[in-house]
């Protein structure tokens, strides 16, 4: 296709863009779109909302691939030499976001380190764009606490710090107030002035005058490029035959639609105070003053050459008017004073300046920025410290005292017909084994239904009143139990130990009669009646049944996992949700350095929290490392690199916070319920059993258990650490392979 440029232009193009496009799904946001700019140019990008500006910015700063299309940026390929242009260019994104708990200088710093200045150069730029921008006096303050106007002006120091060819500004004025906007636009001819080529996109019309060149584009494709000037005499905008007039009415905007219909009056606008109508030739001021029942002196009616605004109003409606029209008949039947021709490409590879490749580079790029950069947020964040250092020592404090799966002091209502001796110590039988206390003691039937409907009592005992003599005389008696199921560990516990008790009062009893008779089932070495078979259980590792000990261990596991993934997937997240991650993804960080400057960091507080909860678990739980503290250690960070992976990948999946915690819980939760922390792994239905083997705590709370509780060695945890080692290469391959500098 047929390409724009201006027929006088003999610069240098630094930006060459060839039927560029680009289609989200069915959406094309960019189509066909050609132009160049020129050297030292300010290049103005109109067009309303949605048009694509931004997408073409996107892609000519590599971090959007066309979908069909070239674009070369300083004699780069935008796609093949992306880190190239990097390094090269400047971007201050639309919502061009600094980190607001940095100050005016830690944000100038850092984006100084991520260009890969050393400190002289980052001294040395620093005092030029300070100078440039006049921000020498709020050096020390938070770029959060900054006005509008001076929050632009530092994005424009941080975006200038590396001293960029070209400067590419997404609308840099919206949304602060005029006089910010014309200091910013002073700044921006300075720039231009040095010989910096300013690649701007604006919605203000004013602004655009103030561009070298002009682009307008509309629905994705390029409407009209070229300078200002020339555009306004373009014949589709005032065609032959017709001219235009700047009128002043009382209460223009009423009479906007009177004036629309006037005979001879092709198209009226409001311009302020004021209507820009284009009339027919043959409708002179004074036939035009007369229709509107004024005079040309009252109406002030005068000639006025068209502004850019009606320049793009005028092509929007001949595009709209005529969408099937494309876009190369719109411009050769409507732009003669442009020219089209083929570009031949001349000179834009020769611009690449020889020893760029000497700047910091390498795999590791910006690691050292990005990581102070993470501290300073950590520091600057009490509420980060809290979460990561405070918030699991309660957890582990408050878990470890909360779970206890010893069940004792059930609630037990009594229902005592009898009365008697026998039955009393029936009764504190089932009080002296710890599990149930009496809460109530009733006398009729109804008050006894009552208590356990209503769950005051989870155990209810109805002892008959025959229940002495029965017994005196040797015969059975019958004691009914009603045990409350809805808490089915509780019931478990009623259950088992009211039957036991059952057994053991049973056998008290037959052993006193037994000791009389002849044959006795066994006599123990004094001679008295005994039980034929005597089993002796042991228990090691943690005799006295401690869930602490159970518990604790497998908590450490799960609140390091917690803290880690959380903290990291948001770290991410929210500089994406705050746009400061487009701004890195137009440096020369690597991915790499990117990667570990955010990851590191949180190893290094998820290593302190381990200790830190190690030692509450010692101290407070009274439950010691029978095991190495060291191979301890050393698997802790085996597991918490698979959790850092975890919440990069989390990061790499969702595009804002809330959710991030959403697929954060996804991924805690099989964590928590299946990992064997809680629920006996090899209970689980067979299908389950396999899931908890692709889950990282699965590994990490046996071997947390083995080392704490048995005193297990590297050997005897093999199967589990090589489980845990897979997972992490599993996880990080694909966190780190779905992670990109790229939008997409
Ligand atoms: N990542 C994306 N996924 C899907 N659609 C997108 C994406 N980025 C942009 N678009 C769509 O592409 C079109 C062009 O968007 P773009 O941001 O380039 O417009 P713009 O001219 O910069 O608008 P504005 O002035 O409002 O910033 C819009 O319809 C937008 O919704």
């Amino acid at each position: 296709m047929n390409e724009l440029v201006l027929s006088d232009e003999t610069g240098e193009a630094v930006i060459d863009v060839r039927d560029l496009s680009r289609s989200f799904g069915d959406l094309v946001a960019v189509r066909d779109v050609n132009f160049q700019v020129q050297q030292a140019a300010i290049f103005g990008l109109l067009g309303p909302n949605g048009s694509g500006k931004s997408t073409i910015i996107r892609m000519l700063l590599g971090i959007l691939s066309p979908t069909s299309g070239s674009a070369n940026v300083l004699g780069y390929d935008a796609v093949r030499d992306a880190e190239q242009i990097k390094r090269r260019v400047g971007y201050m994104s639309q919502q061009f976001s600094l980190y607001a708990d940095l100050s005016v200088r830690e944000n100038i710093e850092f984006y100084g380190r991520i260009y890969g200045l050393d400190n002289a150069r980052i001294a040395e730029r620093q005092a030029v764009v300070l100078g440039l921008t006049g921000l020498e006096d709020r050096l020390d303050q938070l770029a959060g606490t900054l006005s509008g106007g001076w929050k632009q002006r530092l994005a424009l120091a941080c975006s200038l710090i590396h001293d960029p060819e070209i400067l590419f500004l997404d609308e840099p004025t919206a949304g602060i107030d005029p006089v910010a906007r014309r200091q910013l636009w002073d700044l921006l001819f300075e720039l231009s002035g040095r010989g910096v080529t300013l690649f701007v996109t604006t919605h203000y019309m004013d602004e655009a005058e103030r561009c070298t060149d002009v682009g307008y584009i509309y629905m994705a494709q390029l409407l009209v490029l070229g300078k200002p000037s020339d555009l306004k005499s373009l014949p589709a905008v005032t065609p032959a035959g017709t001219r235009r007039y700047e009128l002043r009415v009382p209460r223009p905007a009423e009479r906007l639609p009177e004036i629309r219909k006037l005979e001879g009056v092709r198209d009226a606008t409001l311009f302020g105070e004021t209507v820009h109508v284009m009339v027919d030739d043959r409708l002179t001021p004074e036939k035009l003053a007369t229709h509107l029942s004024t005079s040309v002196d009252e109406a002030d009616i005068r000639e006025v050459p068209p502004t850019l605004e009606d320049v793009f109003v005028t092509l929007t409606k001949n595009a709209e008017e005529d969408r099937t029209h494309s876009q190369e008949t719109l411009y050769s039947t409507n732009a003669p004073r442009l020219t089209l021709s083929q570009k031949d490409g001349r000179g834009v590879a020769a611009l690449t300046k020889p020893g760029d490749e000497n700047k910091r580079g390498g795999p590791f790029a910006g690691l050292l920025a990005v990581m102070v950069k993470e501290f300073f947020h950590i520091r600057r964040q009490p509420s980060t410290i809290f979460f990561m250092l405070v918030v699991p020592v309660m957890q582990t404090i408050i878990f470890g005292y909360a779970i206890d799966i010893q069940v004792e002091h059930i609630p037990m209502v009594v229902f005592n017909m009898d009365g008697r001796q026998p039955s009393q110590q029936l009764v504190d039988a089932f009080v002296n084994t710890r599990r149930f206390d009496v809460v109530g003691n009733v006398g009729d039937e109804d008050s006894f239904q009552r208590w356990m409907a209503t769950g005051d009592a989870k155990v209810g005992m109805k002892i008959p009143p025959y229940y002495s003599d029965r017994l005196i005389r040797g015969e059975q008696v019958e004691v009914q139990v009603l045990i409350d199921g809805s808490d089915s560990q509780v019931a478990t516990t009623a259950l088992n130990t009211s039957q036991l008790l059952g057994v053991n009062l049973s056998l008290q009893l037959a052993r006193q009669k037994a000791e009389a008779v002849q044959m006795a089932p066994a006599r123990d070495p004094t001679g008295r009646a005994d039980l034929p078979i005597d089993i002796r259980p042991r228990l090691l590792y943690n005799p006295d049944l401690e869930s602490a000990h159970f518990f604790v261990p497998g908590l450490v596991g799960i609140i390091l996992q917690l803290v880690t993934l959380f903290l990291t997937s948001f770290a991410i997240v929210r500089e994406r949700e705050l746009g400061t991650l487009e701004q890195l993804f137009v440096t020369p960080v690597s991915r790499a350095g990117l990667l570990l400057g955010k990851l590191i960091p949180y190893a290094i507080v998820g290593f302190i929290e381990t200790l830190i909860m190690l030692t509450v678990m010692i101290y407070l739980f009274g439950v010691p490392i029978r095991g190495s503290v060291g191979l301890l250690l050393s698997l802790s960070m085996l597991f918490m690199v698979c959790s850092l992976g975890l919440g990069l990948l989390v990061s790499t999946i969702a595009k804002s916070q809330v959710e991030a915690v959403q697929f954060a819980f996804v991924v805690m939760l099989p964590s928590v319920l299946l990992s064997g922390f809680v629920f006996p792994r090899s209970q689980m239905p067979l299908p389950i059993y396999l899931v908890t083997f692709a889950i990282p705590a699965t590994y990490f709370i046996e071997i947390l258990r083995g080392i704490v509780l048995r005193g297990a060695g590297l050997l005897d945890l093999v199967p589990m650490v090589t489980g845990l080692v897979i997972c992490a290469i599993v996880v990080l391959t694909i966190s780190v392979s779905r992670f990109r500098k790229q939008l997409e």
